[in-house]
């Protein structure tokens, strides 16, 4: 089967035909999404999470209790950066319709091959929509929709667990709930639907964007000593505030005052903290005194942006 996929020049701006690609068939594969240098960059800082399978094997005592999965806000800068890439937000907002977006979730996630990891295994066909994502049934529509992504960090082949996706030709008559209420489906019960099933193959520094209501599954790293880094974030517009947003001051996430929020806050631009709904600059919450305290809780903010806006309303 020839592989749906178009090709864009490194670290480009997601084109009009990824979009229609991603509203026909639920699913676009966005090849060399990153530069080389943010590839590099992101690399590295994956490199700070997770040892690979062979440095495992070496000492699995060592990494007896490795965690496979970090969350936003990363110490490594360059992950919150990804997050909020200013490209994948050109791209939402011509997505969603609206440039108010939210950050819902942003994971990075190791997936190792047999030999290191025994329970890794096949996902069933799912969508991604219910339980802790979204308290209602999915609108793959404008500033209704969900959208999930998938950057990839280390190449993705057959055998490094690649990402499959069933395109919604074939699932558009399939409620999303099965009858006995269930979001996934095994494939002695749908082996139609695992036939249409599209491995995604991809290069490090690719996207997989895909709706709420696209089916898909993770499949096993079957390299024995094999991994794949991947990097899973999901936006949603404001208004839908029924979708799973990033919750960053409850307890099982780091405080807002810790140290990588605080970095990402300080550093990053007024649009990128938009993302977590901090208010905009001429958002009606800025007067002189939330300047003013703002910028004492934060020291390393660039606060013009704001002063600016205030200053215009004033004059
Ligand atoms: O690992 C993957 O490629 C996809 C994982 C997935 O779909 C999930 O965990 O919901
Ligand atoms: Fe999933």
């Amino acid at each position: 089967m020839i592989v749906a996929r178009m090709r864009a020049r490194r670290g480009m701006r997601i084109s009009e035909q990824h979009i229609d690609h991603l509203n026909e068939k639920g699913y676009v594969l966005v090849d060399d999404f990153l530069t080389l240098s943010e590839l590099a960059e992101c690399q590295a800082a994956t490199a700070r999470y997770f040892p690979s399978g062979l440095e495992i094997l070496a000492t699995p005592q060592r990494y007896a209790h490795l965690e496979k999965v970090a969350s936003f806000p990363f110490a490594c800068q360059v992950l919150n950066e990804v997050s909020t890439h200013p490209r994948l937000i050109d791209f939402l907002e011509r997505v969603h319709g609206t440039t108010e977006l939210r950050l819902g979730e942003s994971a990075l996630q190791a997936k190792y091959g047999p030999a290191v990891d025994a329970g890794a295994h096949d996902q069933f066909l799912h969508v991604d929509t219910w339980g802790k994502k979204s308290l209602l049934y999915p609108r793959d529509d404008g500033p209704f929709r969900q959208t999930f992504m998938i950057i990839y960090y280390s190449d993705v082949t057959a055998d490094l667990g690649p990402t499959c996706v069933v395109s919604k030709e074939h699932t558009r008559d399939l409620a999303l709930l099965t009858a006995d209420r269930h979001t996934f489906r095994r494939p002695e019960d749908y082996p139609q639907l695992y036939q249409h099933e599209q491995p995604i193959l991809a290069r490090a520094g690719s996207v997989l964007i895909f709706s709420a209501a696209t089916l898909h599954r993770g499949t096993a790293v079957t390299t024995p000593a094999g991994v794949r880094y991947a990097h899973f974030i999901t936006y949603h517009a404001a208004a839908a505030t029924w979708l799973q947003s990033l919750a960053w001051p409850s307890g099982d996430r780091p405080h807002p005052d810790s140290a990588a929020l605080q970095r990402f806050l300080e550093t990053g631009t007024a649009r990128q903290r938009e993302m977590l709904g901090f208010p905009a600059p001429g958002h009606p919450y800025w007067n002189a005194a939330t300047l003013q305290g703002v910028s004492e809780r934060y020291p390393g903010m660039d606060m013009t942006p704001y002063a600016e806006h205030l200053e215009r309303r004033a004059g």
